[in-house]
């Protein structure tokens, strides 16, 4: 059995976790880089929480410029077992209104300037990827959304850009047509990250706006996605401590495996693997290393 730590990462608007109790901001360090602020540790009921605001405290960092790697390892290395994500999206359906949250259960990939793995020459690994978000999380956070009356959906597909700039009309047009519901700037590479560290992953995403394509709304603006997010902070924050006061105390084994992603997914042998590379995957790999 393993303990559960619960993990938020707080996107736009959300840069620390009122009601967590005896919280500390605490460094950890990653051979990976500089993870986007110190870590905040601390509990709700009995649950160990560590919260990451993503874009770091004062929103410093920009979607490219967080290191996604070096949050994913930081958050391993503070024993993180479950994480969620709690992200800002524009919506791409004329259903999924602003203020609403989307348990989101699928993503595209479609940015271009960011390291996706924590694998490489030296010890190559394939991780599956064909469902990236854990079942039993999006079961957790849905109960948690009935249990405070918060309006939600149940799956979506989130659409990752690089930004920072937002979409054309004509790409939020082809977004629809791909028939994705949200967009977004963050969950990836954090999403796939997250897999290769085995750490269960799941989204909550907040609607603030009807991104580029919509008729009768005006294209997304910072304003406009700050005046929904303050809106609904109350809500999100809500949702979280329902979500972590009603977690279990032992981490749940995931039915796809996101927790023994590594099980099969190394292809270098042995002998071949590169000593200093394996020393950075301490944490994410050695389990299986
Ligand atoms: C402030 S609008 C664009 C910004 O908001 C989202 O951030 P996060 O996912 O961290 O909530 C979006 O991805 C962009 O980074
Ligand atoms: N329309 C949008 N596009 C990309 N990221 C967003 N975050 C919030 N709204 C967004």
């Amino acid at each position: 059995m393993t303990k559960a730590v619960l993990g938020i990462i707080g996107g736009s608007g959300l840069y620390d976790l009122p009601g967590l109790e005896e919280a500390e901001w605490r460094d950890v360090a990653s051979p990976w880089g500089t993870p986007s602020d110190q870590l905040r540790f601390g509990r709700i009921g009995e649950t160990q929480i560590v919260f990451l605001p993503r874009h770091g405290r004062g929103h410093r960092l920009s979607p490219s410029g967080i290191d996604y790697r070096a949050n994913i390892d930081a958050l391993k290395r503070a024993g993180v077992t479950d994480l969620i994500s709690v992200s800002a999206v524009g919506s791409l359906k004329q259903e999924l209104f602003p203020g609403d949250f989307i348990i989101v259960d699928q993503f595209i990939d479609k940015t271009v300037a960011r390291v996706s793995s924590f694998f490489g020459n030296g010890c190559v690994a394939h991780v599956s990827l064909a469902h990236p978000v854990a079942p039993k999380l999006v079961e957790r956070i849905r109960m948690a959304a009935v249990a405070e009356a918060i309006d939600h959906h149940v799956g979506g597909t989130y659409v990752c850009m690089e930004g920072p700039q937002f979409s054309s009309a004509a790409e939020s047009h082809l977004h629809r047509s791909w028939g994705a519901d949200v967009i977004g700037m963050t969950n990836m590479p954090e999403a796939k990250l997250a897999r290769e560290a085995e750490i269960s992953y799941a989204t909550i995403a907040m609607v603030t706006d009807y991104d580029g394509w919509h008729p009768n709304h005006d294209a997304v603006t910072v304003d406009q996605v700050i005046a929904v997010l303050n809106d609904n902070r109350d809500k999100a924050q809500r949702l979280v401590a329902r979500l972590a006061r009603d977690f279990p105390a032992e981490h749940e084994p995931c039915p796809i495996g996101s927790d023994r992603a590594l099980d099969h997914a190394i292809m270098t042998a042995p002998a071949a693997r590169d000593p200093i590379l394996l020393a950075k995957l301490d944490a994410i790999a050695g389990r299986v290393l």
